[in-house]
């Protein structure tokens, strides 16, 4: 069953393909992102319409690799140079083996250009009906690249809702909230299924609202939007579940660190990034100080 379904994705990857759906990408990078995301996005799509949602672990499996196909093909197709870090193949995970790095060292480790990709985001909401919130992360890192990150370009698209947000065109900055009168000062995204229990006591602590949703990149792309003031992670993670939406909401001008302060980095050689905060600038030193309190 599970093979048939993975023929299925395959099939829908060269259909697409044989009709060269995309064209011909653009070649400023950030555009090429936004690109790339979109097609991946739109494939996720049609994999959930094509498989359903009667065998969850099949559906995850198929948009899985569907994507990660896709965008893998593609980035050999426009940007064969280019070293690639994805959640679906990360080798480095095999090289850094308990706590230390193995002799194993990543081809991305010495390249001037990485891209830091996760085909899907919120996996598990991908996989249920009439959920939105799951997303395709594309970012692009370089030596080159002026600020810490060095997050030269990054695109997320969230395909359920019509929806993509890139560095070639950064949002606008977010508008101040509009006081609802319920007494809650700050609207905190965290995540839907695993909220980190330091969350919940700091949300208490500077009476702000939790407002739970799936995926890294939706959680970010709410505080662009505006729907949430901030973003906060601890527990575990990886470089390509915030690449992507961090590259833009720096782009946007908004706050984006790990959550003691510190620089977030991208091709490090453990790929582990396990916390971060991402917030309205103004509200930064506020919850800074206010996780100095809380830090798990
Ligand atoms: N404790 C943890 N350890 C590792 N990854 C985590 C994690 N908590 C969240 N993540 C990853 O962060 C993304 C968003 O999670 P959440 O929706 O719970 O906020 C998910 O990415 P994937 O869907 O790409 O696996 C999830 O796997
Ligand atoms: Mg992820």
């Amino acid at each position: 069953m599970t093979s048939e379904r993975t023929e299925t994705s395959a099939r829908l990857l060269n259909q697409r393909e044989g009709a060269d759906a995309g064209g011909t990408p653009p070649v400023i990078d950030a555009a090429f992102a936004r690109w790339l995301a979109d097609r991946a996005g739109q494939l996720l799509l049609q994999v959930r319409d094509e498989i359903g949602y009667a065998d969850g672990k099949a559906l995850k499996t198929a948009g899985d690799r569907a994507a990660h196909d896709l965008l893998c093909a593609e980035l050999a197709r426009w940007r064969p140079a280019d070293a690639v870090l994805s959640e679906e193949d990360d080798h480095s995970r095999v090289a850094w083996q308990d706590g230390e790095p193995s002799s194993v060292r990543p081809e991305r480790l010495g390249a001037n250009r990485v891209w830091i990709i996760d085909p899907l985001d919120g996996t598990r909401e991908f996989s249920e009906e009439g959920r939105t919130d799951w997303a395709v992360h594309v970012a692009l890192w370089s030596s080159d690249s002026g600020n810490p990150s060095h997050l030269a370009a990054g695109a997320v698209a969230m395909p359920a809702r019509h929806r993509t947000l890139a560095t070639d065109h950064p949002p606008a900055y977010p508008p101040m909230p509009i006081d609802n009168g319920d007494g809650k000062s700050m609207r905190i995204a965290a995540s839907r299924t695993r909220p980190p229990a330091f969350v919940t006591a700091l949300a208490e602590e500077i009476n702000a609202e939790l407002v739970p949703m799936g995926s890294a990149g939706v959680k970010i792309a709410a505080v662009i939007n505006g729907e949430a003031d901030a973003y906060i992670h601890a527990g575990g993670q990886y470089e390509w579940d915030s690449a992507a939406p961090v590259a833009v909401a720096l782009a946007t001008g908004l706050h984006a660190s790990r959550i003691d302060g510190s620089a977030l980095k991208y091709n490090e050689a453990d790929p582990k990034l396990p916390d971060l905060v991402v917030c309205r600038k103004d509200l930064a030193p506020q919850l800074l100080a206010a996780l100095q309190r809380h830090l798990p």
